[in-house]
């Protein structure tokens, strides 16, 4: 039998109106359709600039979406995040999207432990449940504990990206977004992540990542979606 769809993507359009340059519009992505399947990990391919980074941000809500629609099962339902208002995208954030951005934004005097737990705290869990897990996460990403209660704002680019790694792996939401998660991670912590992708993989949930480094592409990618496949006609621009 096969396994169900977390997320489905269809005619996804964006293009960018460069306001400095004469309002001129930039098509990046037209007509997308992918689907993302329950238990697996699919990753996004092509070169630099194909708009790999630019899907990821309108599935997570970051960018406006120009046409098409990114229908998720949230709350039991299918929501159409494109064209969802604000509120409902923060909700569907809290609930069944998460997302590992690339770079840690720091918030300013909250520590590691506590940044770690905010979003399980946010989807409802008490606090000291919320910080055992947290705690958890960040023994296994092999950050000194003596780390935990500083904020964040001075770590090495590898530790801030561990932090964020646990943010994101904390709740228990259906699809996962990663942006490079494993780019600044030595040899030991990659595996870690690899290992703690498998996890989320046999729990069932949808996957969607960008990973430059091939090896780590070829560890976790169940699909590629290539999105040389989603290039606009620039003729036509
Ligand atoms: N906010 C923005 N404003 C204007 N143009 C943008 C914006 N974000 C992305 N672009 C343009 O959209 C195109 C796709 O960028 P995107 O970052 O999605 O590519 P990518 O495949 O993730 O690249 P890389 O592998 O180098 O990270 C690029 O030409 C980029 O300049």
């Amino acid at each position: 039998m096969s396994k169900p769809h977390a997320l489905i993507v269809s005619g996804l359009a964006k293009s960018f109106t460069m306001h400095l340059r004469g309002d001129i519009e930039l098509p990046v992505i037209s007509g997308a359709d992918f689907v993302l399947t329950c238990g697996q990990c699919a990753v996004l391919g092509g070169p630099s600039g194909a708009g790999k980074s630019s899907i990821l941000k309108m599935l997570y809500g970051n960018y406006a979406v120009n046409a098409g629609s990114i229908v998720v099962r949230h709350r039991g339902r299918e929501t159409d995040l494109a064209g969802a208002e604000p509120r409902k995208i923060l909700e569907i954030r809290r609930e069944t999207i998460g997302y590992v951005s690339q770079f840690l934004r720091v918030m300013p005097r909250v520590s590691a432990l506590d940044v770690v737990a905010e979003p399980l705290v946010f989807s409802g869990a008490g606090r000291e449940e919320a910080a055992r897990r947290a705690a958890g996460l960040l023994q296994r990403l092999n950050l000194p504990e003596r780390l935990w209660a500083l904020p964040p704002a001075t770590f090495s680019g590898g530790e801030q990206q561990r932090i964020n790694i646990a943010r994101g792996f904390i709740t228990d939401h259906s699809i996962l977004l990663l942006d490079e998660p494993t780019a600044s991670l030595d040899a030991a912590n990659r595996a870690v992540v690899l290992q703690m992708i498998a996890e989320k993989k046999a729990a069932g949930v949808a996957l969607l990542g960008i990973f430059h480094d091939a090896d780590v592409r070829d560890a976790v990618a169940d699909t590629i979606i290539d999105v040389t496949g989603f290039a606009p006609d620039r003729r036509a621009a």
